[in-house]
């Protein structure tokens, strides 16, 4: 293939702009030096006079002979003679002052750093320590990605670029051209088409008999943990978005999909190279990116390579061995195995087609061919672009039919692209860490794990009993399982390795785990464990028993939590602003933790038995850099009076107002305050009005950026639509939506199909619904959050610490809403739907999905 014929090569790319910054900050520096020496020559004479007397004797502990004879000369044409007394040895012969001695320390010092600085610039010496600093953190990054632990080859090793940028200019070229290059990949990955009801489905991309071995390893290792690496072949890596390391993956460009990218308007792809490089022309007018609107032609193209390979994807080299696991021979496995077959008959999406030495393969084949001939076939026809291939849509909803999990009318878009992955493998395996997580140490469920892999001396598929199928994702199913013998349930997220290979998701796969792998938040996930099989790899995560809030939201009348609002307002707010403000507070971890989470939406948030939520879904997160900034506040004149007339919207606040003498803690103060309370409030504000704000940490990932057309469609924030290139504020657009859904029971820019949902994003101005009632406040947040330019959006600067503030949640106390029993909510028995009670179903395995009636398939139409 062509691929194989490419030759693999490490390139190291210093940029002119890095050139340019060095260049500056040489010259920086012999600014900064004589800045240092401050009025040196009008103390000149004086200084030499002073300094006559000191003896200078050369260091004999210096290695470097050409820069100590340098910095001799150097020092000889000073009028100076002092140097470091570590550097030179330099002993004092006569008596001077200290404050003498200690000028002429400085001034020698700023003296050699220019003299070397100086040196080192013509030479190549020291550029080429630059380059083996760079080289040194390109082999640790790729060696990491690649996993081996083994010294990269610079030979034989990927297509990896990486370029220094100065962290100034990472938002403009370099970042561009990365992103670019991040978009080409996403364009080429994966082909989306969408349905009658906006899903989204990523089409093949005809790579699938090149899955080399080391793409279907990825996920396999005989520890029972995955292993991190960029494979030989083509693949998605993780996306990195660093202030000053970009990487990226260079792969093979397939000559049509050349001409196709040639051909599209925001991207100039060089097609000379073996490797896929991506020019610096990105159009700076701002464009829709709509992978989910290509040709015709091209999308036959894809299909007819899917068929293809469906039908020659015999992949030998795909049965590598755990001896570890060796699940092969577990029950489980096969069970999980044929459950997936199941659900991809049924679905007909997520048949993996590269495996027909298998005995599922001839199904997965069969339902390919179902797929592409039949319904893809007529979609391609031209009829309507918009009844493509649905092959999600279909399994959903006949899953939906089955009254096996709920889904709602929106599904993620994964376009998502390449780059490599940043290190922070930390080696979870089949054991337990519930060390490295404190906020659920004390859980049985790591006990319980502990007891099984001691009784068996592993830890694998073939120990879980499966109970019941929760959901199918994009890129797996997720079941309700039960330790065996433990009492114990877990959410058994299971993937089928040759479908993950095959459509090119390994490495949305490996970023969601790895982003488990981090968590430890009341809010988020805990990931217990990992195991993969040949065949399969599984994610054993905290099980959410109370569904989605898709289905809470539906179970509302008119699927909105505030239409009570015009009777109750206040209270139907409050129960909105607890479920955002625990998704704003995970989202805020997720920030600090450098995940920008991207794909916010009812259906991503689950309910956790005890009521509180939990965002879950991380395979269209973007990994990046965070460096937490110091900001100085604003000082209480410039502060807004609004900050002031809340009872406490600081979640460090430890005043004892905040902590209510209830019998329950609770994160609310009423906002109906009594007199001496109001007193209270009023005394609190003017002490605060009088104190000095305290500078503000913020941990955002400000400076993080991807081209990725990853969300979905009616949540996409304007800037993924354009194709300007995205970072954290995406989130707090996708948390406008959410809040604005939640209270208004639909999205704001919804249209009556995704071309008019996307170009409404971009261009329609944000009009609230008259009913129903939502208060000023609530819409004044959702407006801050919808600003269509990300920079002006609110959060954007300061991240969640700027949400936090408004007055959409005075009185709510952000410590402490983790402990607060989340209110109540109001139950529905109607026939048709079965009713989640939230704080009072303690058995989770009584939880029962929603019904399928009429009035359930009246709700999907929304
Ligand atoms: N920890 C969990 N507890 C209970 N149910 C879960 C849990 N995780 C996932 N689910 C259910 O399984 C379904 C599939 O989840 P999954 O994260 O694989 O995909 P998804 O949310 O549909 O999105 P995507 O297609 O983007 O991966 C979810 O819709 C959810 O209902």
């Amino acid at each position: 293939m062509e691929m194989d014929a490419v030759p693999s090569i490490s390139e190291i790319v210093e940029s002119n702009e890095e050139l340019d910054f060095e260049l500056k900050m040489d010259e920086k520096a012999r600014k900064h030096s004589v800045l240092k020496l401050g009025n040196r020559y009008s103390i000149e004479d004086d200084i030499n006079r002073l300094f006559e007397s000191i003896e200078v004797r050369t260091s004999t502990k210096h290695n470097d002979e050409v820069v100590k004879d340098a910095l001799r000369k150097k020092a000889m044409k000073r009028p100076m003679r002092v140097g470091s007394p570590q550097m030179s040895g330099i002993g004092i012969s006569e008596p001077v002052s200290l404050k003498q001695a200690l000028r002429g320390l400085c001034i020698s010092q700023a003296s050699e750093m220019a003299a070397m600085k100086r040196l080192s610039r013509p030479t190549s010496s020291s550029r080429s320590s630059e380059v083996g600093t760079i080289k040194r953190l390109y082999r640790a990054v790729v060696v990491e990605a690649d996993g081996s632990g083994l010294p990269l080859n610079e030979g034989n090793g990927n297509l990896v670029e990486i370029s220094l940028v100065p962290e100034k200019i990472t938002s403009n070229s370099s970042e561009k051209m990365f992103e670019s290059s991040e978009m080409v990949k996403a364009e080429l990955s994966h082909q989306t088409l969408h349905s009658s009801r906006d899903q989204v489905v990523p089409l093949p991309t005809g790579f699938h008999s090149e899955i080399s071995k080391e793409e279907v390893g990825e996920l396999k290792s005989t520890d029972c943990s995955f292993t991190s690496h960029v494979g030989e072949k083509p693949k998605e890596a993780d996306e990195i978005a660093l202030a000053s390391i970009k990487v990226s993956v260079k792969t093979p460009v397939p000559e049509e999909e050349k001409n196709h990218l040639h051909a599209s308007s925001s991207l100039s792809v060089s097609g000379s190279s073996p490797g896929r490089t991506v020019n610096n022309s990105v159009c700076n007018a701002p464009c829709f990116i709509k992978p989910i609107f290509r040709s015709k032609s091209f999308i036959k193209k894809k299909v007819k390579q899917d068929s293809a390979s469906a039908s020659n994807s015999s992949n030998p080299s795909n049965k590598k061995v755990n001896n570890d696991l060796n699940p092969s021979t577990s029950n489980s496995d096969s069970m999980m195995h044929d459950c997936m077959l199941e659900s991809g008959r049924r679905g007909g999406a997520k048949a993996s087609p590269a495996s027909s030495s298998t005995n599922h393969s001839t199904e997965y084949n069969s339902i390919i061919a179902d797929t592409s001939s039949g319904r893809l076939g007529s979609s391609l026809n031209g009829v309507n672009r918009t009844r493509s291939i649905s092959t999600k849509v279909d399994e959903r909803s006949r899953s939906r039919e089955k009254g096996e999990f709920s889904q709602s009318s929106k599904s993620s878009i994964g376009d998502y692209s390449s780059s490599t992955s940043i290190s922070d493998d930390s080696n979870l395996s089949g054991s337990s860490r519930s060390g490295s997580r404190p906020h659920m140490s004390k859980d049985v469920r790591w006990e319980a794990i502990r007891h099984i892999q001691k009784q068996h001396g592993s830890f694998c598929l073939k120990h879980f009993k499966l109970i019941k199928k929760l959901g199918c994702g994009d890129i797996g199913s997720v079941y309700l399982a039960e330790l065996s013998g433990t009492n114990c349930l877990f959410a058994l997220k299971v993937m089928d390795n040759d479908y993950l290979a095959s459509r090119k998701k390994m490495s949305r796969a490996l970023t969601e785990r790895k982003i488990l792998q981090m968590l430890d938040h009341p809010f988020l996930p805990t990931l217990y464990a990992h195991f993969v099989s040949d065949k399969l790899s599984c994610l054993v995560m905290e099980y959410c028993p109370g569904g989605d809030l898709h289905v809470l939201r539906q179970k509302q009348p008119g699927r909105s939590f505030a239409e009570q609002a015009a009777r109750e307002v206040n209270i139907l707010e409050e129960v909105c602003s607890f479920y955002v403000a625990e998704v704003l507070l995970a989202l805020e971890y997720l920030h600090m933790l450098g995940v920008v989470y991207r794909d916010l939406k009812p259906e991503n948030i689950l309910v956790r038995e005890d009521g509180h939520i939990m965002l879950s879904d991380f395979d269209l997160s973007l990994r990046c850099a965070v460096n937490p900034v110091l900001l100085q506040s604003s000082t209480p004149a410039e502060e807004p009076a609004k900050k002031m007339s809340s009872p406490c919207s600081e979640a460090s606040c430890i005043d004892p107002f905040c902590l209510h003498p209830a019998w329950h803690v609770s994160c609310f103060t009423p906002r109906i305050l009594s007199v001496a309370a109001a007193k209270s409030q009023k005394l609190k504000s003017d002490l605060a009005a009088q104190v000095s704000p305290l500078p503000q940490v913020v941990v955002e990932p400000t400076s993080a950026r991807s081209n990725s057309f990853v969300g979905t469609h009616e949540y996409l924030a304007p800037e993924i639509i354009k194709g300007e290139g995205h970072g954290s504020a995406v989130d707090w657009w996708t948390f406008g939506i959410f809040l604005f859904e939640l209270l208004y029971g639909r999205t704001p820019f919804k249209g009556s199909g995704n071309e008019e949902t996307l170009s409404n994003v971009v261009s329609r101005s944000l009009k609230f619904p008259s009913s129903p009632i939502v208060s000023f406040h609530a819409r004044d947040l959702i407006r801050g959050l919808l600003i269509k330019e990300p920079e002006n959006r609110l959060g954007s600067a300061k991240g969640a610490a700027e949400i936090k503030q408004h007055p959409f949640f005075d009185g709510l106390n952000w410590a402490l809403i983790r402990c607060t029993i989340p209110p109540e909510l109001p139950k529905h028995c109607d026939a048709g739907i079965t009713s989640i009670t939230f704080s009072q179903n303690k058995d989770c395995t009584k939880f029962k999905d929603v019904k399928d009636t009429e009035e359930q398939r009246v709700f999907e139409m929304f």
